[in-house]
């Protein structure tokens, strides 16, 4: 039995995760954090610093401004923990990655199989259409996200351009230029807007063809069981940095 304790279960991703645990035989809840409390069926705290409760593994979907004081915690109380919010500093991905030489840390900006086999699949495209096809990628969401671009598009991109031999440029939106398209750009376009969950497409546009690759998350409840998976998958693991790729190396 998992035990997990969830960061930001009041929002939408953490009633998604507490509605998938409790269908969930060896998992559950043993504790909520957010930040002005709340009723989950199971305890809600909104100042843990004190708080000492048994549990295996945290599962993070909160806001980045918690970030620091989550991980405080979990080292504090040498706890897995995975971490699921987007939005996220270069200085607070150097803290995740410094806090995984001390507790095993899993981190991913899109928790579905789908994108995760999505980016492979882009990276390949990219290496073999180099040089001839320019790349854009275009994600929608809802109208309450507050990170733009999203973690996933950041994700493609930073998966494209470790497969290109020539480093790209990542041009956000694209306004008031005068001046035509680089060669060596990766476009990125956030559109918000209702209750889209997420949806994500890469154009290759080339000389008279464009090839796209696109995923579109249906509901929340593909990112909640990916969570919950790294989360049973990360409360065995000793002190490291994972992934999907660690996760779903075997299936994709
Ligand atoms: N990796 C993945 O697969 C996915 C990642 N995400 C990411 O997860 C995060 C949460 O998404 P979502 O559930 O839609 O967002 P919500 O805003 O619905 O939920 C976040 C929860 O955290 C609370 N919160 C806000 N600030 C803090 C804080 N400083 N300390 C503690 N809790 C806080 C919010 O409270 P309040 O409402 O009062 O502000 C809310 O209850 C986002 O970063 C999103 O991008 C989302 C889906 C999939
Ligand atoms: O905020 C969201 O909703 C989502 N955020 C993640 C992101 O920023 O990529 C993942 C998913 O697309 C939903």
């Amino acid at each position: 039995m998992a035990k997990i304790i969830l960061s930001g279960c009041m929002g939408r991703m953490g009633k998604a995760i507490s509605a998938i645990v409790a269908e969930t035989e060896d998992a559950e809840i043993v504790c909520g954090f957010d930040i002005a409390g709340g009723d989950c069926g199971y305890p809600v705290y909104s100042d843990y610093a004190s708080v000492s409760v048994d549990a295996d593994v945290i599962i993070d979907f909160s806001h980045p401004a918690n970030l620091n004081k989550l991980l405080s915690f979990a080292k504090r109380n040498d706890l897995p923990i995975v971490v699921a919010t987007t939005g996220l500093t270069e200085d607070q991905k150097k803290e995740l990655s410094d806090a995984s030489k001390i507790i095993p840390v899993f981190f991913s900006a899109n928790m579905s199989l789908g994108i995760n086999l999505l980016i492979r699949l882009a990276k390949q495209a990219a290496k073999i259409l180099e040089g001839s096809f320019d790349i854009e990628i275009i994600e929608k969401h809802h109208n309450k996200k507050i990170d733009a671009p999203s973690g996933t598009a950041l994700a493609i991109a930073d998966g494209i351009a470790e497969s290109l031999s020539n480093k790209p440029e990542y041009v956000y939106e694209r306004h008031s230029v005068r001046k035509p398209r680089e060669k060596q750009e990766i476009g990125l376009h956030a559109v918000r807007g209702g209750t889209i969950v997420g949806e994500h497409e890469v154009l290759f546009a080339g000389p008279d063809e464009v090839i796209s690759l696109s995923h579109s998350a249906q509901s929340r409840d593909v990112f909640a069981q990916g969570a919950v998976r790294a989360a049973k998958f990360l409360s065995k693991k000793s002190v490291g940095f994972y992934s999907m790729d660690d996760l779903f190396s075997d299936l994709v």
